[in-house]
Formats: C-alpha cells, structure tokens, sequence
C-alpha cells in the first residue's frame, strides 16, 4: 500500500512523466565479480543518481549521462551498482528508474563501444549489457521505467527488463528495437 501511494504521490511517477520534455547507511558493498574491475572514476560526476524515501521505501534512480544517457561501460557499471545497493537493502521496495536528460530516457548501447576497443574491452563491455539486464529483471524490488522521452534499442530493452513501463505521452518521443535497421545481427545470447 505504500508502495502504491508514494508512485502516486508528487515524487512519484506522476512527477516524473509530467516534465515532458525538459527534466529539469551503512552498507557493505557487495559487487558481482564481473564488476569489481570498474570501479567509478571519480574525476567524472556520477551518471547515476538514486534518490531513497525511507518512508515510502522507493527510490527513484537519475541516469544522468548527457546527452542521451547511452550505456557505455562506465554507465552500466554505475548503474549496476546502485541497483545492487539498493537490493541489499531491505527496506528498499521499489525503483522507478527514469531520465535527467531532457527528450531522452537513454540511447541505447552506447555505439563507441562497439568499434576500436580491444577485445578486454569489448568482453567487459558485454558482460556488463548482460548484468544489467539480469539484475533488472531479477531484482526482488518492484522496478517501474518511467520512460520520459525516447527510448530505442538497448534502452528499450533496459525498459522492458522492468516490471511495468509508464511512457510520458508525446508523439516525438519513440521506443523500440531498430537492431535490424542499423544492420546489427544480435549475437547468440
Ligand atoms: C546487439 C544486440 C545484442 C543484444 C540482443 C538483445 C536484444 C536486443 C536488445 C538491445 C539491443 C541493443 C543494441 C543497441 O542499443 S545499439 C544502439 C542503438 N541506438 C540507437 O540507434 C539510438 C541512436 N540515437 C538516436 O536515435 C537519437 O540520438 C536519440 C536517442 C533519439 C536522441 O536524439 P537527439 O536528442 O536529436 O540527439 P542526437 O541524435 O543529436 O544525439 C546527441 C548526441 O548523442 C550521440 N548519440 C546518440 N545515440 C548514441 C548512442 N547510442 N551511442 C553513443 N552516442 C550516441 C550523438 O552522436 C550525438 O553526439 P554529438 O553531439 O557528439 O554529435
């Protein structure tokens, strides 16, 4: 029930899908292996912000990477953390997962991964895009995508490992899957 009202509450989802398209403890860290070599470059602000309500036990997670908020290494990383300390928290019941950046939720994969990088790199890279997604669709919060401007590719899947979707409705914002478009083949997963 409090989970139900603090999504309806201002802070909530309404909140959030209403900027349409100008967005404005103590735990131990527990990190997969598969994370542990990214640690966060702190000479850079941090593409993820989470905003925790003990009172209503929901945070509200910023992917704040301008301009589009596209996955690279660093981003999925960040965010994968966040995730996993948020679920070691017990009182954290729900994630609303939405945008800072004004007209895009998030890119997708970010394309300058994909090219010039050395095959470590592109491993981690990988790795990380399957993290993301399995600790998304795994978590035992309650995980919402508030979808507040376009959303293609990775970003949809992003969306799509969350429990429910709210899209701000604006005809200029688009989602889906445009793999084939671009001419990428989706590997054996
Ligand atoms: C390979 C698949 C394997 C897995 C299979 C599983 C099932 C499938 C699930 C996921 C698959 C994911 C694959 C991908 O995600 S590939 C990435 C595909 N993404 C796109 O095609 C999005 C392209 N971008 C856009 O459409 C637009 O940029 C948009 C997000 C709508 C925003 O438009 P707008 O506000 O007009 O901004 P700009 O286009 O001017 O872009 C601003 C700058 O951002 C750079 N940019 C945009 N997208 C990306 C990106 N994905 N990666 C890196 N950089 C990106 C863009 O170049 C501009 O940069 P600059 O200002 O320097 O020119």
């Amino acid at each position: 029930m409090a989970l139900r009202a603090a999504l309806r509450s201002r802070s909530g989802l309404s909140g959030l899908l209403s900027q349409r398209s100008s967005c404005s403890s103590d735990i131990r860290m527990c990190v997969s292996p598969l994370l542990v070599p990214q640690e966060r470059n702190y000479s850079t602000p941090p593409k993820i912000r989470v905003e925790f309500d003990q009172s209503t036990g929901v945070a509200v997670m910023h992917m704040q990477s301008p301009p589009v908020n596209s996955l690279s290494l660093d981003f999925l990383t960040e965010l994968c953390i966040s995730v996993e300390k948020l679920e070691m928290d017990k009182s954290c019941r729900g994630l609303i997962i939405t945008s800072a950046q004004p007209k895009v939720f998030s890119a997708g994969l970010d394309i300058t991964e994909m090219y010039g990088k050395s095959p470590e790199h592109c491993g981690a890279f990988w790795r990380s895009v399957q993290e993301m997604w399995l600790k998304l669709y795994g978590s035992n919060m309650v995980t919402i995508a508030a979808i507040n401007g376009s959303s293609p590719a990775g970003g949809c899947l992003m969306a799509m490992t969350c429990d429910y979707r709210i899209m701000a409705d604006n005809p200029r914002y688009n989602i889906g899957l445009n793999e084939t478009q671009l001419g990428i083949v989706a590997p054996f997963w």
